[in-house]
């Protein structure tokens, strides 16, 4: 098969590993030369996956056209913030029969999309078609290093998740499919604010105890707004929910628990981003986040809580206290989300 991967950033380029292991014809666009002649010339992309050898089958270019012309199927694989101007770029040249798949896991602030319904609000009339979303615990390093991994794929098309399924499936990367589409991006994006949080609390120097409580009242309050949205309960429970929150909060790779710990350690958020050289989804996301809650008046006392240190200079202690002093609560209620047969 043909297959455009649309970034080079860690994700893109560990994707695109996987999909040359598997024996396709990949072609990898970059936005920046440099970044397309070293990934020819020397196989390697020391930025985003350092000391790793890339398979020299990947042909990386800058011209999306050339790109995405003769592929089978496209992936998407850029920061959120960057995935409309994106799909603006490559939407001229996309071929009729191409299945298109995105890899990118956040939430738009003011519109409150998901990346799947960004992507279709900018495809034209004609390019329109169901959109397949890769997500699960699942961090570029180790899938580079042939480590294995789980992921789940899924599109309101179960035949277009199980063609990506067949795509993408080998020896150490397996894939599940979920018909769940809203459950599964919005699990993928909502578990990096509570990553964050557990930054914060690792850097605080906070201990293992609230590291769980972060954990599962995150899980609480992520089925909360996803069942709001018409999500399936259960699939929080599988790859793309506990899965990704496990892996994002406890993995030394994970670039928001990394931002959430220097902020935790006493930095300013402007100066973590400015030392952050990969994109740290969480931050937009809590935005986000935050402003949808509010407008579906679903109670995400985490989320708000980290919302006041990123926007508006709460101390990250001000914040656990916050947390800390709420009214009594039962905890069965999100249980009971989980399990209600009427959900
Ligand atoms: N890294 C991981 O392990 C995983 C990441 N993801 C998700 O994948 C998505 C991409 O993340 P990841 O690859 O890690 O990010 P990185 O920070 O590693 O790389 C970002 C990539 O996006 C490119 N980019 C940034 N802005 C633009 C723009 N305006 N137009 C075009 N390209 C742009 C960068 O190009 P340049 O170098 O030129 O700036 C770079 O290639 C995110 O949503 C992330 O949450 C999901 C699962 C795992
Ligand atoms: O989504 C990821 C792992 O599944 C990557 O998380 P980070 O963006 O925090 O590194």
């Amino acid at each position: 098969m043909n297959v455009a991967v649309i970034g080079a950033g860690s994700w893109g380029t560990a994707l695109a590993l996987v999909l040359a292991d598997n024996g396709h014809q990949v072609k990898l666009w970059t936005r920046r030369r440099e970044q397309a002649e070293e990934l020819n010339k020397y196989h390697t992309n020391e930025m985003y996956l350092p000391k790793r050898t890339i398979p020299a089958s990947i042909v990386a270019t800058t011209d999306i056209e050339n790109c995405v012309r003769a592929a089978d199927y496209i992936l998407l694989v850029v920061p959120t913030q960057a995935m409309r101007e994106t799909v603006k770029k490559v939407s001229p040249f996309i071929p009729q029969e191409a299945v298109l798949i995105h890899a990118s896991k956040g939430i738009e602030p003011d519109t409150h999309l998901r990346v799947s319904e960004m992507i279709a609000e900018e495809l034209p009339d004609e390019s329109k078609r169901p959109i397949v979303v890769l997500s699960g615990p699942s961090h570029a390093e180790e899938v580079s290093d042939r480590k294995p991994t789980t992921v789940t794929v899924s599109s309101t098309s179960i035949q277009l998740a199980e063609k990506v399924q067949d795509l993408f499936m080998n020896h150490y990367f397996r894939v599940y499919t979920n018909k769940d589409i809203i459950g599964v991006e919005i699990g993928g994006a909502l578990k990096n604010i509570i990553a964050l949080g557990i930054g914060l609390n690792d850097g605080l120097g906070y201990g293992d105890n609230a590291k769980a409580a972060l954990m599962t009242r995150g899980l609480a309050e992520i089925v909360r707004l996803g069942v709001n949205l018409g999500a399936n309960p259960l699939t929080f429970t599988g790859l793309t929910g506990l899965g990704d929150l496990i892996v994002t909060c406890t993995s030394q790779h994970s670039r928001n628990w990394r931002a959430g710990y220097k902020i935790g350690s006493g930095k300013s958020v402007t100066e973590v981003l400015e030392e952050m050289d990969m994109v740290v989804e969480g931050i937009r996301t809590t935005k986000a986040v935050h402003e949808l809650s509010k407008r579906l008046q679903v109670d995400m006392p985490i989320t708000n809580a980290l919302y006041t240190v990123l926007f508006e200079d709460a101390s990250p202690v001000e914040a656990a206290q916050q947390l800390m002093k709420r009214g009594r609560k039962q905890e069965e209620e999100h249980l009971s989300l989980l399990f209600d047969k009427n959900n």
